[in-house]
């Protein structure tokens, strides 16, 4: 009983120091990502200025191979990084159209 609670005690202290590690990876990502959209946005500038096309699909093509790699290199599925980042250039092009449109306007 008395090995039971001090089993339980190890793991929830086990549980807030690797809750405190995914927290401080969250902080990291949301830092990383504001960054990138930083970037982004100035290449939705740069795009919108020249009259060029919010989408590249081949550098996006490029970018899905890179990462893939990169993934498997880490033992993170491919699936999810390809997802991952589909999701991240979805938000980006919806950004570069609406520079593009606040532009025509
Ligand atoms: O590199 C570009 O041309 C971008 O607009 C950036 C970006 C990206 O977020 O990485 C977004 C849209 C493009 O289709 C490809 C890449």
């Amino acid at each position: 009983m008395e090995q039971n609670r001090d089993d339980k005690t190890h793991a929830l202290e086990r549980l807030a120091e690797l809750r405190g590690s995914i927290d401080n990876i969250d902080a990291s990502l949301v830092h990383l990502l504001a960054e990138r959209f930083k970037l982004t946005e100035r290449v939705g500038e740069l795009k919108a200025d020249h009259g060029l096309p919010p989408a590249d699909e081949s550098r996006e093509a490029r970018q899905v191979a890179r990462l893939r790699e990169l993934a498997e290199d880490s033992h993170l599925d491919p699936e999810f990084a390809e997802k991952f980042l589909a999701f991240i250039v979805a938000e980006v092009i919806r950004r570069h159209e609406r520079i593009a449109e606040s532009r025509e306007s």
